[in-house]
């Protein structure tokens, strides 16, 4: 597997006391489109700050296609595109002031690109982007990010002001810029039903640590809705995730180590990816899990 990103033990804390992100250890293959998804305050705008250099770590390695990334570099920064999460732009600009401003900085700009990708967004080169609605502006920001020809696109919280018509185009044409294999996107998101189609690879903080990552089917594989009688004494196998009880039966969402098969008594049923994800969100607002014990069945 080529590797885009790579950190080791990557941590940020800021001030004296609070740790954005730490023992962060990721590798993220090329060619895909990753979905950094967890709570807010999870870390997840420290983790795509520190992976292009816009944050300095406080331990830790963190590399870029093979390179260290530092804080000052230039060169590599031809190679990211980048969209902060309120995509922000020149308000007095007019949109054709940003392609020239586009093709002036990048020497991989592709114009023809850029243009028809607003034309058939009817977003009108003439107008200034303050005067744009939030989702045209996510646009915008989004063309010019592609038009750099980029090897990592780097997204944060892309689709949040947009409508859901516009978000589904918004991450078609994501899986359209991927499709030659050139390009990774790293992006992170809260809609995480919208993720299902077009991520593969996902990446999940809580508390300033990754607690998930791996490519959708190995973490889908790994992960199994169980039920069995409420009155069953056979303690599941590996991790339980989540926990519902009905009047007759146990619902337990766990996580199976390798080639682990639960006893017979539990019927098993694949689980979707947001069924998955929330699971774990959920473990974060609420006292996690616990593995379901003789006394409490
Ligand atoms: N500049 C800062 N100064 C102090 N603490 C910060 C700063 N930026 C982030 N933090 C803290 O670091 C932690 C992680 O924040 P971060 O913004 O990375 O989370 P996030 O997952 O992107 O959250 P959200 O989904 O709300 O955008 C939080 O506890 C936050 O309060």
């Amino acid at each position: 597997m080529t590797a885009v990103l790579e950190t080791e033990k990557l941590g940020k804390r800021y001030g004296r006391r609070t740790w954005g992100l730490r023992e962060c250890t990721l590798t993220l293959p090329q060619g895909r489109i990753i979905a950094l998804v967890g709570p807010n305050g999870a870390g997840k705008t420290t983790l795509l700050h520190l992976a292009i250099g816009l944050l300095r770590p406080t331990e830790g390695q963190v590399r870029m296609f093979g390179e260290p990334v530092r804080i000052d570099q230039s060169s590599g920064l031809a190679q990211i595109g980048f969209v902060a999460q309120d995509h922000p732009l020149y308000r007095t600009f007019t949109v054709e002031n940003l392609l020239h401003m586009g093709r002036s900085l990048n020497p991989r700009w592709d114009e023809a690109f850029a243009e028809r990708r607003l034309e058939q967004l009817r977003i009108p080169l003439g107008h200034r982007a303050g005067k744009l609605s939030g989702g045209q502006q996510a646009q915008v920001s989004l063309t010019l990010a592609l038009a750099k020809r980029p090897r990592l696109l780097v997204l944060d919280e892309p689709v949040s002001s947009l409508d859901p018509i516009a978000r589904r185009d918004f991450m078609k044409s994501l899986v359209d810029a991927v499709a030659d294999g050139e390009l990774t996107v790293l992006l992170s998101s809260h809609v995480v039903s919208e993720l299902e189609r077009v991520c593969d690879h996902l990446v999940l903080l809580q508390d300033g640590h990754v607690r998930l990552a791996g490519s959708f089917e190995a973490l889908l594989q790994s992960h199994r809705m169980l039920v069995g009688p409420r009155s069953d004494t056979s303690a599941p196998p590996g991790e339980v995730i989540a926990v519902s009880h009905g009047e007759r039966h146990s619902n337990l969402l766990v996580r199976l180590p390798d080639d682990t098969e639960p006893h017979p008594q539990w019927e098993q049923h694949p689980i979707s990816l947001e069924e998955l994800v929330l699971a774990y969100l959920d473990q974060s607002v609420e006292a996690p899990a616990r593995q379901l014990g003789p006394t409490e069945a």
